[in-house]
């Protein structure tokens, strides 16, 4: 798409120095060299930087600060020229630069002709509200701290699960194999676990017994549930000393992940003894079990491979992707564990599939005293990207090997920027939430001068990355990401958090497909039903009317930017995009919404009521379960949904989660260290990080460890 590439073309502005060691909160963001615009860059400025070669633009977003408030000014003359109200009387030093502004828009001339449903919602423009400071005072950072310190559980959670992996029976593949007794012997002497020359005896018997049965003469297929006996587990291919799984299984807790593959066996009875454990600091109720093959399409027969078009497993093995077996939810019930260890499963067989795979394995619980964590708990491994505030590398949890994303802010960037409120909410959502689409946050902790967050390693790439490699997504691909996405902002929604910055930039795939939202550095907590806010904030080609209106808005501007992003990804733009922001925004407040030929009319339908101006007409306006129901959903089961019961229609390229290949070059290139900084921060100030520590409980300490 012509738009991304000149999103990919856009040209940073003034680079005031990215690294976190270096100071400034100017950061470059993530991803394919970001722009290096400061994160208190107005869009006003964005629109300065033309597109040129400079690779990599991502779209950054506007936090309230005093440049915000002018924004905000200029949104409400830009309403008022609209409106073709009288314009004011005495024009002070910065309105007269807002005028100019919107002049300029005036002149450029628009397309007046508006759909009924995007008629602009008639606001009361005559009296600006200026940004919600009140956000930013310390006053209200004392009460939120008090007050979540009060909301949450004060019982600790925290503990190490231990799974003990022997072996598994009964697997199958989804479709069958050659049966080409060549290759199959020169795959089975090949393989690290060399099987008896009797079992391709063995198989030739039961293929002559297949082919007199089916009375078929030129029987060239194995059935999947026949081939696992006779395939290894695992297979050296010609030329490489690497063992290569054909079939793994990923266990899942608390969106932590570790791939186990088989040292041994076939794959219907791979042979595994590892262990692997997991950081516990919630209670959830069940560890998750995924079963992936991966099969070289050589082993395909040819006559599937012709057919392989249009059925997605097929697709899947001839694209070289993995495939997905089936899901089993494990019952844990910690909750019943507080204080003793306790042996959940002991060598126990698991019945995991319908058709008789199971697996044997031991589960140890281990409660842990809510021990404060340091920096030296972990080894650093990759940078895998930056922040405004600090960098977030790649790192292992030292004593159980566990791999997580850990993102370092500095404090004294965070007081000088007064992000302190936007930074201590964004820690308490993490720590309060439990949805299987927003990144879980296993610990937190700080030292003089940092503020530490280790988050759940999600390494499947941003969505950002993957909508700008393909341009635009598939209906159902599109339709899967909006229906997880509502999933997670309705989660939000009902502990009365409003995320307001969603964008495929803060949304990251997990190695199989699904979502996972990150960074909730705008989240405004408290913010009832119909509870309103004025603080000019989000992501320009994303921001609501009446955010642009400045007269304060409700939750309900997150199914506005569902719909912006619905739109994204079916079109490959932004409903209003404009390359000049003034501009864009203008259009956001009065543009007819266009839909390219050809659009799907259920999606049409979706959008035009999620577009709408009127936030109290708008689809949500009365809770998520009205976009759920919208026929656009209709094939969908939100139950099986929310618990990750869809394969996802993509999987990224993951091996493990030492896996970093989704990240930016530009960032796993450079050596991971935890940059030593001398900052001095008084005690009244140390004081106001005191609720930051997070090991499992609500542990809103008043101390600075
Ligand atoms: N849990 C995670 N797993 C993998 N990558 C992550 C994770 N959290 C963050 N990242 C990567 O690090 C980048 C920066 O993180 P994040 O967006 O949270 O920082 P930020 O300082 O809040 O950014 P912003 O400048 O948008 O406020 C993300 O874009 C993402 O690529």
């Amino acid at each position: 798409m012509f738009y991304w590439k000149k999103k990919f073309n856009f040209s940073g502005g003034s680079d005031k120095g990215a690294d976190e060691s270096h100071g400034g909160n100017n950061a470059s963001k993530s991803s394919n060299s970001k722009t290096n615009l400061s994160k208190e860059k107005s869009s006003a400025d964005i629109k300065k930087h033309s597109f040129d070669s400079n690779p990599g633009f991502r779209r950054q977003t506007i936090v309230p600060t005093a440049q915000s408030v002018v924004e905000t000014r200029l949104s409400a003359e830009i309403s008022r020229e609209i409106s073709e109200q009288p314009s004011r009387q005495t024009i002070d030093q910065e309105s007269k630069a807002v005028k100019k502004s919107a002049n300029l828009i005036r002149s450029s001339g628009t397309d007046n002709s508006l759909m009924n449903s995007q008629q602009p919602a008639q606001f009361d423009i005559s009296k600006l509200s200026i940004s919600d400071s009140n956000e930013r005072s310390s006053e209200v950072l004392t009460e939120k701290l008090s007050s979540s310190q009060s909301l949450e559980k004060q019982v600790s959670s925290s503990g190490i699960l231990t799974l003990k992996l022997y072996t598994g029976d009964g697997f199958a593949l989804p479709f069958p194999l050659v049966y080409n007794p060549q290759l199959l012997s020169r795959l089975l002497n090949s393989s690290a676990n060399k099987q008896p020359a009797s079992k391709m005896e063995e198989l030739a018997a039961v293929m002559e017994n297949l082919k007199m049965t089916n009375n078929h003469n030129d029987y060239e297929a194995i059935p999947g549930n026949i081939a696992t006996k006779y395939v290894p587990s695992t297979i050296t291919l010609p030329g490489s000393s690497n063992l290569n799984p054909l079939i793994y299984f990923t266990i899942e807790f608390d969106n932590t992940t570790a791939t186990i593959q088989p040292e041994s066996g076939t794959m219907d009875h791979p042979v595994f003894n590892k262990i692997s454990t997991f950081d516990v600091t919630r209670k959830l109720k069940h560890l998750r079990i995924d079963v992936f093959c991966r099969i070289p399409s050589i082993l395909l027969p040819q006559s599937l491979l012709n057919n392989a078009q249009g059925n997605d497993v097929l697709e899947k093995v001839v694209n070289n992707q993995d495939v997905h077996i089936l899901t089993h939810n494990l019952p844990l019930n910690l909750e019943e564990y507080t204080s003793n260890s306790v042996r959940l499963y002991n060598h126990k067989w698991i019945q995991i599939g319908e058709n008789g795979a199971k697996l044997n394995l031991t589960i140890d619980f281990k409660p842990l005293s809510d021990k404060k964590l340091s920096i030296d708990d972990f080894e650093l491994l990759k940078v895998i990207g930056k922040g405004s505030f600090g960098k977030v590398m790649q790192v292992k949890k030292k004593d159980t090997q566990k791999i997580y994303a850990l993102k370092a802010l500095r404090k004294a960037y965070i007081v000088n920027n007064s992000e302190i409120v936007h930074t201590i909410a964004e820690r308490t959502v993490l720590a309060r939430i439990e949805c299987p689409f927003i990144v879980p946050l296993k610990f937190s902790f700080q030292s003089r001068e940092k503020l530490y967050l280790v988050l759940a390693l999600i390494n499947g790439g941003e969505l950002f990355y993957h909508l700008q490699r393909e341009g635009r997504f598939s209906l159902s691909r599109s339709r899967f990401y909006t229906a997880e996405l509502l999933v997670a902002l309705e989660s939000l929604h009902e502990m009365d958090i409003v995320y307001r910055d969603l964008k495929p930039e803060n949304i990251l795939l997990d190695y199989q497909g699904h979502i996972a939202l990150c960074d909730f550095g705008l989240c405004k907590l408290d913010m009832k039903q119909d509870d309103r806010t004025s603080t000019f904030c989000g992501t320009p080609e994303y921001l609501a009317p009446e955010l642009l209106l400045g007269h304060g808005y409700t939750r309900v501007v997150d199914w506005w930017t569902l719909g912006v992003l619905l739109y994204e990804m079916l079109t490959g733009l932004p409903p209003y995009y404009d390359e000049d922001v003034p501009k864009m925004y203008k259009k956001i407040l009065q543009e007819p919404l266009r839909f390219p030929d050809g659009f799907d009319e259920d999606a049409k339908d979706l959008l035009v009521r999620l577009l709408n101006r009127d936030p109290a007409q708008r689809l949500g306006a009365n809770g998520a379960i009205e976009i759920k129901k919208h026929p656009f959903f209709s094939q969908l089961s939100w139950k099986r949904l929310t618990l990750k019961g869809y394969i996802p229609p993509y999987k990224p390229p993951v091996e493990d989660t030492l896996d970093t290949s989704n990240f930016d070059s530009e960032f796993t290139a450079q050596r991971p260290v935890d940059s030593v900084v001398n900052d001095f921060l008084s005690e009244s100030v140390q004081k106001q990080f005191g609720g930051w520590t997070y090991v499992g409980s609500e542990q809103l300490d008043s101390t600075q460890n």
